[in-house]
């Protein structure tokens, strides 16, 4: 039987489209847009997100020696991006169907009018049969601006749309208990929503055109299953990978999903920034990162406050050393939480409904 997913995001990376002399690979995509289209033509939703517009650009544009670095990425995005979509709207065409670019930047996501713009405009392509083709604007998405990679921008197109699951193709089988390139390497079929054991195979290297390597795809991958989306990591280069991660029968590594989490716990996973950061015990952090358990953060568990909050504010949770353990909602303001400092029998500071940690800490 086939798995259930009704809303899928693919996110396809660059190594996947990209021939070994850096020009995209043609035929790939139009593999992988074949599949795409059974998948449609099963009654599934996909949501495109794609690499390729830095590849597809060399392909246009010679660069001249020494160019700028920064510089050179924008106009080879910038210049690539339209032949990126081209050559998808080409291949989605004869089958009777329309892609639609969209371009984002990590503000979008930030700033609460663009998401739910944003939001607004996938639901309306989704309903219209379209296929959203998502790919960070390269243009103004320049060093600290930019997300860590295509993987981090997938990973918040599925929370933000609710997606049943994310397949992530890359030019590896999944994630191996060690090298890939080391003979017997087998790859890690399943992964618990809890387990965090895996990181430890995962060596620095990324493949050659690859932005963010398999640390970030992992934490990513993890950090999304745990909001309740089954996330596959597979082969983007082999045969009819994505109907065969669907009947079950690809080799992929499989982060099973958690329970599916409210939209508050979704958006917690993925927010930046907070004003304030609440200090916890040993006790308070064990307890709290204890696999399978939903705590609340009490304030017999808080040793300092550093910062300012009111009520609803989001605040950061560290241990005692200054390690972020995640982030939460405020039940009550700083100067109460001050007050309540190391009390038993006090109201929790932080509810585990509005709170979400993160586990590779
Ligand atoms: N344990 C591991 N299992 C699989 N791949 C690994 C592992 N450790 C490191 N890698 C590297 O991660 C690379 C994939 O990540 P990345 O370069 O970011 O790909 P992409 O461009 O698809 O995002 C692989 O090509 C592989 O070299
Ligand atoms: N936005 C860039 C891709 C950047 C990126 O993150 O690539 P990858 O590591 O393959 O997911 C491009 O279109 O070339």
């Amino acid at each position: 039987m086939a798995l259930p997913y009704r809303r899928l995001v693919v996110k396809i990376g660059s190594n996947v489209l990209t021939q070994a002399n850096g020009l995209p690979d043609e035929d790939r995509m139009a593999q992988l847009v074949a599949q795409i289209v059974g998948l449609k033509n099963q009654g599934r939703e996909v949501i495109l997100v794609s690499s390729g517009a830095v590849a597809a650009g060399r392909s246009l544009i010679t660069l001249p020696p020494k160019a700028d670095a920064v510089r050179s990425r924008q106009l080879l995005a910038a210049v690539g991006q339209v032949k990126l979509l081209s050559l998808y709207a080409a291949l989605l065409a004869p089958h009777g169907l329309l892609g639609a670019q969209v371009l984002v930047t990590k503000e979008d996501f930030r700033d609460r009018q663009h998401y739910l713009n944003m939001k607004n405009c996938f639901q309306e392509l989704l309903q219209q049969n379209v296929i959203p083709i998502v790919n960070e604007n390269d243009v103004i998405s320049v060093t600290e601006l930019m997300f860590t990679d295509n993987d981090e921008l997938a990973g918040l197109v599925a929370s933000m749309l609710n997606a049943d699951a994310l397949l992530i193709l890359s030019n590896v089988d999944g994630i191996f208990d060690g090298d890939p390139a080391r003979p017997g390497a087998q790859v890690i079929r399943q992964i618990a929503p809890h387990d965090t054991g895996f990181a430890e195979f995962i060596l620095a290297t990324r493949s050659q055109f690859g932005r963010g390597g398999m640390l970030t795809k992992c934490s990513i991958a993890h950090k999304v299953a745990r909001l309740g989306i089954s996330v596959h990591i597979a082969n983007g280069k082999t045969p009819n990978i994505l109907p065969n991660i669907l009947n079950e029968s690809a080799i992929s590594t499989w982060f099973q999903p958690s329970k599916k989490a409210s939209g508050t716990k979704k958006w917690l996973a993925h927010a930046q920034t907070a004003q304030a950061t609440v200090h916890v015990n040993a006790g308070a952090r064990a307890a709290l990162l204890a696999a399978g358990q939903a705590t609340s953060l009490l304030p017999v568990g808080v040793v300092k406050i550093e910062g300012e909050f009111q009520k609803g504010d989001l605040v950061r949770l560290a241990d005692e050393t200054g390690q972020p353990l995640g982030l939460g909602l405020a039940e009550y303001s700083s100067d109460k939480a001050r007050e309540r400092l190391g009390q038993h029998g006090q109201r929790p500071l932080v509810h585990y409904d509005y709170l979400f940690l993160n586990l590779d800490t």
